[in-house]
C-alpha cells in the first residue's frame, strides 16, 4: 500500500499574472488584506492579522509558491510516476483546483516553462530508450469528459463514446481512437490536435476557462528484447495526466447559458469525485461502498482512486483574500487524499500464461460453438448479476437513506405534538416572540446566502425546515450552480453525498398549517383550545402514516437484502461452474496434447523401423541382382 502524493501549488496573485486585470473581484488579492496564507516547507496556514487562524492549518508532501517552476513540480511529484509506468506500473497524476488556479498552466505549462504532459512525454521516451534490454509499444489516447459526455479529442466530430466494462479489459472507453507512437515529436503534435478539439470558454474568472475535464493517457507496452526463458514477461501499463475543470462559484464567473449548464456539470462531478475521496479516506472498516459509478471520472479514474496505480495530484490555489474559502476547500481535499493508499503493481503478463490464455479463449470459443455459446452466455449472465447486486445495494442504501429521513420526521412530529401540548397547558400565558428568539442557534445548517426573515417565528420555521430558504439541501442534485455545496462537502458539513441523491427523490409530506406561528392575542381560550387539538389531531395523523410508512420501507429493505443475499450467492455459484468449466477444458487440453505427443512418439518408433526395413530390403535387392548378374553371366559362358 502506498500513499496518494498530494502537493498544493499557489499560482502569482492575479494582478502579476495579467497586468491588464482590473476586475474588483481581485481587488483584495495578496496580502494587502487581514487574511493571507503562510507558506512553511510543506505545511500552510491561514493568519489573521498575522494571527494563526484555527483549524486552517495542513501539511502534504509539499507546498509550493508562486516561484516555483513545473519543471521542479515535474521532477518532485510526476518524474517516479513515469519511471514507473515505463517499468509496468499504473501511474497517474492530476491538477485540481478551484476555476482560474493554474490547472492548465501546470499540465501544459508555456513556452518558456513546459508543464507536466510535455515533460512527461520526452521522459518517457527517454527512459524507455535507457531501458536498452527491452522493446517498447507505445499508444497514446486524448478525451475529455464535457458536460458528462466523452469526446475523442483526436478524432474530429467525435460522437459521443460509451463506457463499457468487460472481464477481460476492465472499465474502458469503447470506439477511443489509440495512435502507436515512435517518438516524443510525433505525440506532441498529436496533443496539439486535442487540444485543438478541447472545449474551452471566456468567464469572468478565466479568459481560457477549461470547460471539461481532460484525460491524456499513454499505454506502455514492453517485452525483453532477447526471451530467454518461459518466464520472461510482457509488461502493460497506463498513465493517466488528467486536467480537471475547475470548480466554480457562478457569482464569481458571471456564468449563464451554455457556461452555467457548463459549470453546473464541472461542480457536479467534482462533487463526486470529492466523495469518492472522502469515502477513501475513511478507515477500512467503515469506508463501504465507493461510489465510482457516479461519474464518468470517476469511472475512468478508478484504478487511479484506491486503487492498482500510482498517484500524485498538484492542487492549484489563487492567493488572493477574496478567494480563501475556495482555497480552504480546495486544502481540505486535498488533506483527505493524502489518507487515501493505493496498491500498485507491475502489470505482467507471463508468455506462458498468455499462452495458456490463449489456449483458454480458443477452448472457449471451440465449446461455445459447440454448446450453443454456453460460456459467453455465462459470463453475460456473471456481468448482468454484478450489475443487478449494484443496483439492488444502491436501492437498499436509498431505502436505508429514506427510511431514517421517516424516522427523522417521525422524531419531529413527536417533538412537535409535546410542544402543542405543553403549549395547551399553559393557554393562560401567550407565545412571545422572545421565546423563540434563541431559535437562531438552530440555524446551523442554513446556506451562506440565506438571510434571517426580521421578527419571525424563526423556531418553528427552521425546526421544520420549512423555509427554502434555510433548507441545506437542494432539491435536485443536478441544479447545484455553485459551489456553495462543495464548500460545505468539504468542510464535511456534508459527509454522504449519495444522502443528497436520496433526497432529491424523497417527497416530504407537506407540514399543516403552523398554527401556533402567530397567535393574535385577543384569541378566546376555546377557540385556541380547539385550533391547537385539530392540529394535534392533524399532527397525529400524519404520525400515524409516518410509522406505517417507515414500516412498509423496513420491509421493503428486509426483501432487498434476501434479494441481495440469494444474488451474491447466484453470483458465486455461476462463477464456481465457470471455473469447474474452464478446469475441465483445460484438462481435457492436456489430455490431448499427451496423446498428440504418443501418437508423436509413434510415428517416431515407426519411421525408424519403416527406415530400417527399407535398408534391408535395398540391400536384398543389392544381392538379389548380384546373383542374376552371376547368373547371367554364367549362361553366355556355356556353349
Ligand atoms: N504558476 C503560474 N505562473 C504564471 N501564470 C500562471 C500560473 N498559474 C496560472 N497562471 C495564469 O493564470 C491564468 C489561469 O490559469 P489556468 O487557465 O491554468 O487556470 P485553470 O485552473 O486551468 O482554470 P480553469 O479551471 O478555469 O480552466 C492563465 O492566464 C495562466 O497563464
Amino acid at each position: 500500500m502506498e500513499k496518494i502524493s498530494v502537493a498544493v501549488r499557489f499560482r502569482p496573485p492575479k494582478s502579476s499574472v495579467d497586468a491588464d486585470a482590473d476586475s474588483p473581484s481581485f481587488s483584495g488579492g495578496g496580502a494587502v488584506g487581514n487574511r493571507e496564507w503562510r507558506i512553511d516547507d510543506s505545511g500552510i496556514s491561514l493568519l489573521h492579522r498575522a494571527v494563526p487562524v484555527p483549524g486552517t492549518s495542513f501539511v502534504f508532501d509539499h507546498v509550493f509558491n508562486e516561484s516555483v517552476t513545473n519543471a521542479r513540480i515535474y521532477g518532485l511529484l510526476v518524474r517516479s510516476l513515469i519511471r514507473g509506468a515505463v517499468d509496468g506500473f499504473n501511474g497517474t497524476a492530476f491538477a485540481y483546483g478551484q476555476t482560474s488556479s493554474g490547472k492548465t498552466f501546470t499540465m501544459n505549462g508555456s513556452g518558456a516553462d513546459p508543464g507536466i504532459i510535455p515533460l512527461a512525454v520526452r521522459d518517457i521516451f527517454d527512459t524507455a530508450a535507457e531501458a536498452a534490454d527491452r522493446e517498447f509499444l507505445i499508444r497514446v489516447s486524448y478525451m475529455e469528459i464535457y458536460n458528462e459526455e466523452i469526446n475523442d479529442l483526436l478524432t474530429l466530430g467525435s460522437e459521443k463514446l460509451p463506457i463499457h466494462e468487460s472481464l477481460e479489459r476492465g472499465v474502458y472507453v469503447s470506439g477511443l481512437r489509440e495512435e502507436i507512437v515512435n517518438n516524443a515529436e510525433q505525440v506532441l503534435q498529436l496533443l496539439e490536435l486535442g487540444e485543438a478539439n478541447r472545449h474551452f470558454g471566456e468567464t469572468n474568472m478565466n479568459v481560457r476557462s477549461s470547460r471539461s475535464h481532460t484525460i491524456f493517457r499513454m499505454v506502455i507496452e514492453s517485452s525483453a528484447k532477447h526471451q530467454t526463458n518461459s518466464e520472461d514477461a510482457i509488461r502493460v501499463s497506463i498513465l493517466n495526466l488528467v486536467d480537471l475543470a475547475g470548480s466554480e462559484r457562478i457569482a464569481k464567473t458571471g456564468a449563464d447559458g451554455v457556461r452555467l449548464k457548463e459549470g453546473k456539470h464541472i461542480n457536479k462531478s467534482l462533487m463526486i469525485l470529492g466523495n469518492v475521496i472522502n469515502k477513501l479516506s475513511e478507515n477500512g472498516k467503515q469506508r463501504g461502498h465507493i461510489p465510482y459509478r457516479d461519474s464518468k471520472l470517476t469511472r475512468i479514474l478508478q484504478s487511479a482512486l484506491g486503487g492498482n496505480a500510482k498517484t500524485s495530484i498538484i492542487c492549484t490555489a489563487a492567493p488572493e483574500e477574496i478567494h480563501i474559502e475556495e482555497t480552504r476547500g480546495t486544502l481540505q481535499f486535498a488533506s483527505r487524499a493524502k489518507c487515501v493508499s493505493n496498491c500498485a503493481q507491475v502489470n505482467e503478463i507471463l508468455t506462458d500464461a498468455a499462452l495458456l490464455k490463449r489456449q483458454k479463449l480458443e477452448i472457449e470459443e471451440l465449446s461455445k460453438k459447440l454448446q450453443g455459446s454456453h460460456s459467453e452466455v455465462l459470463e453475460q449472465l456473471i456481468l448482468k448479476q454484478r450489475n443487478d447486486m449494484h443496483k439492488s445495494e444502491l436501492e437498499r442504501d436509498r431505502l436505508a437513506m429514506e427510511l431514517e429521513e421517516e424516522r427523522r420526521l417521525r422524531e419531529t412530529l413527536e417533538h412537535r405534538l409535546a410542544e402543542q401540548k405543553m403549549s395547551q397547558n399553559h393557554n393562560d400565558t401567550d407565545i412571545s416572540v422572545e421565546q423563540f428568539a434563541d431559535s437562531s442557534q438552530l440555524d446551523v445548517l442554513k446556506t451562506p446566502d440565506s438571510k434571517r426573515t426580521p421578527d419571525g417565528f424563526v423556531a418553528s420555521r427552521s425546526r421544520y425546515l420549512k423555509d427554502a430558504e434555510f433548507s441545506p439541501i437542494p432539491e435536485n442534485l443536478g441544479s447545484v450552480a455553485d459551489e456553495d455545496l462543495w464548500m460545505q462537502l468539504n468542510k464535511g458539513c456534508i459527509t454522504d453525498l449519495d444522502m443528497l441523491e436520496m433526497t432529491s427523490d424523497f417527497k416530504c409530506p407537506p407540514f399543516p398549517e403552523d398554527t401556533t406561528a402567530v397567535v393574535p392575542l385577543e384569541e378566546p381560550i376555546d377557540v385556541r383550545c380547539l385550533r391547537l387539538e385539530t392540529a394535534c389531531s392533524s399532527d397525529r395523523q400524519q404520525l400515524e402514516d409516518s410509522k406505517a410508512r417507515c414500516t412498509t420501507l423496513e420491509k421493503e429493505l428486509e426483501l432487498l437484502k434476501e434479494e441481495n443475499s440469494s444474488l451474491r450467492q447466484e453470483l458465486s455459484k455461476s462463477k464456481h461452474d465457470t471455473d469447474h468449466e474452464k478446469e475441465g477444458l483445460i484438462k481435457e487440453l492436456e489430455t490431448e496434447r499427451s496423446k498428440m505427443e504418443e501418437l508423436k512418439q509413434d510415428i517416431r518408433l515407426f519411421s525408424q523401423a519403416f527406415s530400417q526395413r527399407q535398408g534391408h530390403l535395398t540391400s536384398l535387392h543389392t544381392k538379389s541382382k548380384a546373383i542374376v548378374e552371376n547368373c547371367k553371366a554364367s549362361r553366355v559362358a556355356l556353349p
